[in-house]
């Protein structure tokens, strides 16, 4: 377990997420395909294809929906592997449920929302993504399950705690 060495300025057992969101990470052939996210929260960052959960919607099939709707593919087999706790300064706190996929159908395409980038699993944009991913994405790659809880100050992480080896159900 890897988190900062200060109290948590905020007590997570009363924490609870205003916005629930996934995002999906397709990790094939020693590359990992991300995104240019164009607009939204995170736009100009680096990042996986994700969202908010739609009502009604479970967490794997909004994973499902977002990557059709932001790069045109459909992920197969994905796998829950994390969960993320974000306490927000500026926006409302997120909830995002992580998976990965080993394979997709489609061609990866450019969006209104979103522009596909492959990189190679040792060359990961950490200074160009949000700064929490540094601290879970390595144990993603690892194939390590994972729950972390992120304060944040404006886009910079005050606080962090990732807790590895944790269950989820299998649908989740
Ligand atoms: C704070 N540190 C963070 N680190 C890593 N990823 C983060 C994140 N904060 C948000 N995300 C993810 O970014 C996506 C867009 O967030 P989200 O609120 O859904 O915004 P967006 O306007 O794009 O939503 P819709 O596409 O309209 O659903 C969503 O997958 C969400 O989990």
């Amino acid at each position: 377990m890897e988190s900062s060495n200060v109290p948590s300025p905020l007590d997570w057992g009363m924490w609870r997420a205003h916005t629930h969101a996934t995002l999906m990470f397709i990790i094939k052939d020693g590359k990992i395909l991300l995104i240019e996210k164009k607009r939204g929260l995170g736009a100009g960052k680096i990042n996986g294809p994700g969202g908010k959960i739609d009502p009604g919607e479970t967490p794997l099939q909004c994973a499902i929906r977002e990557t059709q709707e932001e790069l045109l593919i459909t992920a197969l087999g994905p796998r829950k592997i994390g969960e993320l706790h974000f306490a927000m300064s500026d926006v409302p706190d997120i909830l995002c449920h992580v998976y990965v996929a080993h394979d997709f159908e489609g061609v990866p395409t450019e969006t209104d929302e979103a522009k596909p980038r492959w990189f190679r699993l040792e060359d990961i944009p950490y200074s160009q993504m949000w700064s929490d991913d540094v601290h879970w994405i390595p144990l993603m790659l690892s194939d390590r399950t994972f729950l972390g809880r992120f304060a944040f100050s404006d886009e910079e992480v005050a606080w962090f705690d990732v807790e590895e080896g944790v269950g989820f159900p299998s649908e989740g």
